[in-house]
């Protein structure tokens, strides 16, 4: 085996791939890659999945204009037309980049699986081994699978499914069981359910989304139980394929039963590909769970190897992989002015339906801190935009300290809910509060944002 030497080695194309800038242009850099440039949010994450949301919107859209005097003929669905269009279009853009990188000067692509053999020595599943200065591991996670013989492996020739496969199905399944009640399956729920397959959708625990604020997830939930084929407190433990049909068996308080469906989703998270890079080999050390444990500043144990995004994040989000590239970007190439990541107030989405977005401090969390909190729950329908929708189920739920009004959290449930929150992950952010930002500025009549500026307005101004 070959060995060579690099200034710095990312393994990983994902955001790994977004660390390479002019200022490393005097380094000698090695990115390897397994699969397809661009990594998950780009290939078969964030952005496919808003790709078949926003038609699911439309669609959905349609169907609830009914209580405006609306009414259309029932949508029809095609789903190579849709699939084609996500994918014509994103399919081109990891060779492009892939090319790109590889017309750099400074920069050598090795497509293989690396692995580490050593300290910042790496097997790169070419046939060379190479070592560097300075390594940055970008590796992401990976699907979990159930330990149910049948499901532990994703078998779309039979029906079994992952994100990585489901949206490029020949055809839209009449019926389909999803496993699992997170982000993932809230937002194919959502597709699924609206391109009318008929779901069966299976979660183990008495709520969907448990990590959200309880006031959200308890809507969500009854929403998707009425609406989606949820059913609650359902562990599959068993499953048998026939004739193109899964039959999975299931315990549930009230009893066994089965469920049928050509197609089965698995949505149960996903877990860091610590194992695949062969990190003890590097010296590297890590949580219980496989994640590489970092500091602020996204050092790991191993001096001058790093790690970013799913790999070793607490949150498994594009924008904080994005973030902490740009930490490490920075610390690279200014060893005695290294910066922190910031992790203060990490917002998140879920673009299911209905839509979710959320900041800081969840209710249950300041409750079992004792935190001294002001809490209002402003609804979409009592706010003029909102009002002229009829909307019957959107709200934004605003936490802030009681003493200096500072917002400690905020959760929106409904339209646009991902949109509507910004100006409450800034307020958090830049530490303003509730009262500076609802009385500070104007805010647009009769926008939708009049529903965050009504939840700042019913918290009790500061003592
Ligand atoms: C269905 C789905 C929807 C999502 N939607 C959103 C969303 O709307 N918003 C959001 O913020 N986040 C979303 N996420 C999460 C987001 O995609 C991830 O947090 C983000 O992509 C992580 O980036 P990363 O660079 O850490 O890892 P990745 O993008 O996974 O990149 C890791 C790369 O490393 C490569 N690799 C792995 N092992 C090796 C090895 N041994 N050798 C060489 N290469 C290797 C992989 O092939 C991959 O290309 C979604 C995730 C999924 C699955
Ligand atoms: N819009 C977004 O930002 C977005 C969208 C999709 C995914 N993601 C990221 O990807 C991550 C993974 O998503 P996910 O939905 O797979 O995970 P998740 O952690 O959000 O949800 C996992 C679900 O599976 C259930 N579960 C766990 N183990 C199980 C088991 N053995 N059997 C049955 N059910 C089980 C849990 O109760 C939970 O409902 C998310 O945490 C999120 O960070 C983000």
């Amino acid at each position: 085996m070959q060995t060579r030497h690099f200034d710095l080695v990312i393994i990983g194309t994902g955001s790994g791939n977004s660390i390479i800038g002019p200022d490393h242009d005097d380094l000698d850099i090695a990115i390897i890659e397994k699969g397809v440039f661009g990594g998950t949010c780009l290939n078969v994450g964030c952005i496919p999945t808003k790709m078949f949301v926003y038609p699911a919107d439309v669609v959905g859209a349609a169907t609830h204009a009914q209580r405006l005097g609306i009414t259309h003929a029932e949508a029809e669905v095609d789903w190579p037309a849709i699939r084609d269009r996500v994918f014509g279009r994103i399919d081109q853009i990891p060779p492009a980049g892939e090319r790109y990188r590889q017309s750099l000067p400074n920069v050598t692509v090795y497509k293989g699986e690396a692995k580490f053999v050593g300290e910042r020595t790496i097997d790169t599943g070419t046939g060379e081994v190479i070592t560097a200065d300075q390594v940055v591991v970008a590796a992401g996670g990976r699907p979990i699978m159930p330990s149910i013989p049948g499901l532990e492996h994703a078998d779309p020739s039979r029906g079994v499914h992952t994100n990585d496969t489901v949206m490029r199905m020949d055809e839209l399944p009449k019926r389909m069981i999803i496993i699992g009640a997170g982000f993932i399956a809230a937002e194919f729920a959502h597709v699924f359910a609206t391109f009318g397959v008929e779901l069966e959708w299976l979660q183990r625990s008495d709520i969907a989304l448990r990590d959200e604020d309880e006031t959200v997830s308890e809507v969500f939930t009854e929403y998707a139980v009425k609406n989606n084929g949820l059913r609650l407190n359902t562990t599959v433990v068993g499953a048998e394929y026939s004739n193109g049909v899964w039959t999975l068996a299931t315990e549930s308080p009230e009893g066994s039963r089965t469920y049928q469906a050509e197609t089965v989703l698995i949505a149960i998270g996903r877990e860091p590909n610590t194992d695949l890079i062969d990190a003890r080999a590097g010296g590297i050390a890590m949580h219980p769970d496989g994640r590489i444990i970092v500091d602020e500043y996204q050092r790991t144990n191993v001096p001058g190897v790093w790690a970013l995004g799913d790999i070793s994040s607490d949150w498994q989000l594009k924008h904080v992989a994005n973030l902490e590239a740009r930490t490490i970007a920075h610390n690279l190439t200014h060893p005695d002015d290294l910066i922190a990541s910031d992790h203060r107030f990490v917002p998140h989405a879920v673009f299911g339906y209905p839509q979710i977005a959320s900041v800081g401090k969840t209710e249950q969390q300041l409750v079992a801190e004792g935190a001294d909190y002001l809490v209002k729950i402003q609804k979409y329908g009592d706010v003029a935009y909102g009002w002229a929708m009829e909307d019957q189920l959107g709200f934004c739920k605003v936490l802030a300290d009681r003493a200096t009004g500072h917002i400690l959290g905020a959760h929106i449930l409904g339209y646009q809910a991902s949109t509507v929150i910004q100006p409450l992950i800034q307020a958090a952010s830049f530490g303003q509060t509730a009262h500076e930002v609802a009385r500070g500025q104007y805010w647009i009549h009769p926008a939708l944002a009049e529903v965050v500026e009504n939840a700042l307005l019913g918290l009790e101004p500061p003592a």
